[in-house]
């Protein structure tokens, strides 16, 4: 964090200069004010006072420059302090477990503005109100040193009772938290307008948002409150002390003009002191962003996978998100092999592709890896043209180029079908795509450049079994001689690749030829066993003449699904997004 403020620092230093000469000058317009309204009614020849006018004006006019030049400097130096932060965030934020919602992202965003908001409204007040308090005790000291005494006590109170009150109320106010739940629940109305009203929930949805809200509006007044009387709290000690402190002025004998010149003094002094409990409040809702921002920084850098090997190496590979996700992962692909990777859900297969492609952050180890091309659960498809989804991959491709890659992918018919061919519009503001077919389409980008190394995410998830089959096999068949890692929860097909990896707890627990694998007891034996169960048990429930006990497992007939106790999604059609 210093590293990136460096350069500020001197841009703020000039900032805060600029605010304390400002601030002295408006002290010393108001003691100046004093002495002339004081000594003027005393009625002196018009010279006596000549000295004290001009000091009116310059402090006047010096206070308004220089309060101008400390806004200029100031936001100059917290726009740039700004502007190096965000990338270095980001960069900080590459290669790290990726954030998982919106809400996260845009924290990382305004976390950002909040040290903006630190550099302006707290640090630069701060010290400002320390050297013009300082300044001013000083000074009224100097005048009546009983005076002073009070005036430092009355300052003493506003810097120190007054922020330290509003930051015990700020920790009271669950204000934010409020606003996030009624997010949360505006969202869930919104987004699930259509089920609430199927399920006739939409009045218990309702009243639980306005139950968020009457109680965010309770809250709020109560903050308001809160707020208001610190605030009140704050101008009645600024008039006592200036009061007290004329007084002590008077007793110690001083005369009525320099009792008003510490009293006023001490009102001005006052002025600069006072912000320091809004600052407080301030500081205290914005340092959990500065924290999470310096831990992000120092946080070691990852190393990001090497891109410069013919071949995939993993070498003692572990991935953590907030739990471990892969554990010492070695794994050796040669170019040109076909591999599947198969295992329940939460496996750890994603985030094996993941790390292969280096989307997917890696705690130890080391990757070799080529250039790779992958294809995620949650690839984006554009608002734009099916042919423009597709060039995004290869701009230069003809026609034919596109067909074919379309037609490996299975989704050529479908375009053919479609009015304006390529030129149809899908994405948000376009066609909705079904599952599958949005997913033969981001399989047809990958498939178009033809990269030498492919990684495939269950490409076939959202398919018909036997359009699932018939895919894999077209893209094995296109994909012969090069390197291609897919993977899958369907076991049928397995056949078909060099090799199979079976993963469980992020750990790969069984390897080899698909037909080693299911020759021998083993986790991928269970798991084909456990499949041709179901399967016959399906068939039997279908057709109850069939017979379906006594299943027998041939290693040479495919499957079908991958059985997972807890997946539903083999039974759903549509992809996950
Ligand atoms: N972005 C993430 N942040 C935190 N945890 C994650 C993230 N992605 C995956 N995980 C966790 O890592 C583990 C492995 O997840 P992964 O998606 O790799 O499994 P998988 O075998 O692909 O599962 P599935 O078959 O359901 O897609 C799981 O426990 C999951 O909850």
């Amino acid at each position: 964090m210093n590293r990136v403020l460096r350069r500020t620092w001197l841009r703020l230093f000039a900032a805060i200069a600029a605010g304390v000469i400002a601030e002295l000058c408006a002290v010393g317009l108001m003691a100046l004010a004093a002495w002339l309204i004081t000594r003027a009614a005393e009625q002196p020849a018009l010279s006596a006072l000549s000295l004290g006018i001009v000091g009116v004006r310059a402090c006047a006019l010096a206070r308004g420059a220089f309060r101008y030049l400390e806004r200029l400097a100031g936001h100059d130096a917290a726009l740039r302090a700004v502007a190096r932060l965000r990338p270095e965030v980001f960069r900080a934020q590459l290669g790290r477990p990726a954030l998982r919602d919106g809400d996260a992202l845009s924290r990382l965003v305004s976390d950002v503005d909040s040290v903006q908001e630190l550099l302006l409204r707290c640090l630069s007040p701060a010290v400002i109100a320390l050297v013009v308090a300082t300044g001013s005790v000083i000074a009224c000291t100097a005048v009546v040193p009983a005076a002073g005494a009070v005036l430092a006590a009355g300052l003493l109170v506003a810097a120190v009772a007054l922020p330290a009150l509003a930051v015990l109320s700020h920790r009271q106010d669950r204000t934010a938290a409020d606003r996030a739940e009624l997010a949360v629940a505006a969202a869930d109305l919104v987004d699930g307008a259509r089920e609430l009203a199927a399920f006739g929930a939409v009045p218990a949805a309702v009243a639980r948002a306005e139950q968020h809200s009457a109680r965010m509006r309770r809250r709020d007044g109560r903050a308001a409150r809160r707020s208001s009387a610190l605030l009140a709290g704050g101008v009645l000690l600024q008039g006592a002390t200036a009061v007290a402190v004329t007084w002590s002025a008077l007793l110690a004998g001083q005369s009525q003009t320099g009792a008003a010149v510490v009293g006023f003094l001490a009102l001005a002094a006052f002025e600069t002191v006072l912000p320091l409990t809004d600052a407080a409040r301030r500081w205290t809702e914005h340092r959990p962003a500065l924290r999470r921002i310096t831990e992000l920084l120092a946080a070691p850098p990852i190393a990001l996978p090497q891109v410069n090997s013919e071949r995939i190496a993993l070498h003692d590979v572990s991935a953590h998100y907030d739990r471990p996700a892969l554990t010492d992962v070695s794994l050796t692909v040669e170019p040109g092999r076909a591999v599947a990777v198969v295992g329940a859900s939460g496996a750890g297969k994603s985030t094996l592709l993941g790390v292969l492609a280096g989307l997917a952050p890696v705690s130890a180890g080391r990757v070799e890896r080529p250039e790779t091309r992958a294809v995620t659960q949650d690839a984006h498809v554009f608002s734009a043209t099916i042919r423009d989804n597709l060039l995004l991959a290869a701009p230069g491709a003809d026609r034919s180029q596109l067909e074919r890659a379309v037609e490996q992918a299975g989704l050529l018919d479908w375009i053919r079908r479609q009015p304006a061919g390529f030129d149809t519009f899908v994405g948000e503001s376009g066609q909705p795509l079904s599952g599958g077919q949005r997913q033969r389409l981001l399989l047809a980008r990958a498939l178009l450049p033809e990269p030498d190394v492919l990684l495939l995410d269950e490409p076939t998830e959202a398919l018909e079994p036997e359009l699932a089959d018939e895919v894999l096999a077209r893209v094995r068949h296109a994909r012969a001689g090069r390197t291609t890692i897919v993977v899958t929860h369907r076991l049928a097909g397995l056949a078909q690749f060099d090799e199979v990896l079976v993963l469980d707890a992020g750990r790969i627990v069984q390897r080899g030829p698909h037909r080693e694998l299911v020759a021998v007891p083993g986790p991928f034996r269970d798991l084909w066993e456990a499949e041709a169960l179901t399967n016959s048990a399906i068939r039997a429930h279908d057709d109850p003449n069939a017979g379906g006990g006594g299943a027998t497992v041939d290693p040479a007939q495919p499957c079908g699904v991958l059985p997972r106790p807890d997946d539903h999604r083999t039974r759903r059609p549509a992809a996950r997004r």
